[in-house]
């Protein structure tokens, strides 16, 4: 396992620096320069959080289904579980609901416990006094009764006066008041949606809860819709948890993702921390595209195929230049690099040069898909006035300095990290 030598700091950066890139290249890493911090952003659970979930454990018959899992939310954040079909995603939803028995595990919303089996500890509170909303795939409308009845169907306690100006304003927020008086059927799948969104969140939830609320939508309308339902969350400041397995969706709507691999919670964090620091191989192949790649650690950097890679720390020095330290294993340790599209840069001007072997049209891009010369794979985002056919070698200037690196035996992530700054930080000042 890792473990950084600070004192080799000063001692490191004269020995490796990485060598001077081209000017195009240069202008792309510098406009990088503003990443680390984003990249670097920690989503660990809070003491304070709103929500929290701790290690819950669920289950039919002999099989565990969900296990272990923690996370926590704060008031007004949007969730997400994303993952493959069976990881226990749904299971998991429903747990939280009070829906599925739990085995084990603390869930507790506004510092009230909602389950709680540890030790001897056995309590669940019914679902219908846990103050949650929620938002089924098929959204569950009565057919029967109009948008508005619909949506005022669960403020069965409210006064008359108070459920319709609650109507009124929901009606707003998903702008459908023009439809208020229609069948369910009369309108369109995305119509549909809203109102199961509406009615989900006209008693006030505390919590809402969304199991693939896209799923019936078509594919291109999904990605604009999740933007406008996390548009309305936000304005009614609507703490959510969403399930779904659709990466596009979950990075549209969602603050915290959570990625999910047989029943375990893999990584909960943002959706730039869990595109530019994955945790696991796993995680890396599973959000975003990119390759891993060979490499092996010679002498603190690791040798790839690529050129060598140096351990970029979070800080730049007194003339505003990175700092670069070890990657601390043994000589000869063989390494999985991940590499990102935009980790490449193409350069008429470089030396380097690869074969395109593969692209898909993006609109303002192609995704290149290139070979280097040993074989490998790598993926590359090119502006689409580049039009490079098939067959033919590109220039490109790789830019290496942000990436993930495994290692192969434990595939744990290393990455430049914020100890990596508050140790630097402290070196400096020594
Ligand atoms: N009521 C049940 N009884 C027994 N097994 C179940 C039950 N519900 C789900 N499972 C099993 O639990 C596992 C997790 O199911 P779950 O629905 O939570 O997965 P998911 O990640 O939401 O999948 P999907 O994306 O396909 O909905 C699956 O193997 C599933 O077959």
């Amino acid at each position: 396992m890792y473990t950084e030598r600070f004192d080799d700091i000063t001692k490191q950066k004269s020995v490796s620096s990485p060598p001077a890139t081209t000017p195009k290249a240069q202008a792309e890493k510098e406009a990088r320069t503003s990443m680390p911090s984003e990249r670097a952003g920690s989503a660990t659970a809070s003491d304070a959080a709103y929500f929290s979930v701790q290690d819950l454990v669920v289950g039919y018959d002999d099989t565990i289904v969900v296990d272990g899992l923690s996370l926590s939310l704060q008031q007004g954040e949007i969730g997400c579980f994303l993952g493959y079909s069976g990881c226990g995603k749904t299971t998991a939803l429903r747990a939280i609901a009070g829906l599925e028995p739990t085995r084990q595990g603390v869930i507790t919303l506004r510092n009230k416990c909602l389950t709680e089996q540890k030790g001897k500890r056995n309590f669940s509170l019914a679902p219908a006094k846990r103050g949650m909303g929620m938002v089924f795939q098929d959204y569950a409308l009565f057919g029967h009764l109009s948008v508005a009845k619909n949506i005022a169907f669960g403020l069965g306690r409210w006064s008359a006066a108070d459920k319709k100006a609650r109507v009124k304003e929901m009606l707003e927020l998903v702008e459908l008041t023009e439809h208020a008086d229609k069948r369910p059927a009369e309108l369109s799948g995305g119509q549909q949606q809203r109102v199961a969104l509406a009615r989900a969140l006209a008693p006030k939830p505390k919590l809402l809860l969304l199991d693939e609320p896209f799923s019936n939508l078509d594919v291109v309308l999904r990605e604009s819709l999740a933007m406008s339902v996390r548009d309305i969350l936000k304005r009614t400041e609507t703490t959510a948890i969403l399930v779904t397995h659709d990466q596009n969706e979950a990075f549209a709507i969602a603050d915290k993702v959570g990625v999910m691999h047989e029943g375990k919670l893999v990584q909960w964090a943002s959706p730039s921390t869990l595109y530019h620091e994955p945790v696991s191989a796993f995680v890396a192949e599973f959000v975003g595209e990119g390759a891993l790649i060979d490499g092996v650690i010679h002498e603190g950097r690791v040798a790839t195929a690529l050129g060598d890679i140096y351990r970029r720390m979070e800080v730049l020095d007194a003339d505003n230049q990175p700092q670069y330290c070890r990657y601390d294993y043994p000589n000869g340790t063989r390494i999985k690099v991940l590499v990102r599209p935009d980790d490449i840069i193409h350069d008429d001007d470089s030396t380097q040069t690869a074969l395109v072997v593969g692209r898909v049209f993006r609109g303002a891009n192609y995704l290149y898909r290139l070979q280097l010369d040993d074989g490998q794979i790598v993926f590359a985002l090119v502006a689409s006035h580049h039009n490079h056919p098939i067959g033919s070698r590109i220039g490109i200037v790789p830019m290496l300095e942000h990436v993930v690196v495994f290692d192969e035996a434990n595939i744990n992530a290393t990455t430049w990290s914020e100890q990596d700054k508050s140790s630097a930080l402290a070196a400096q000042k020594q």
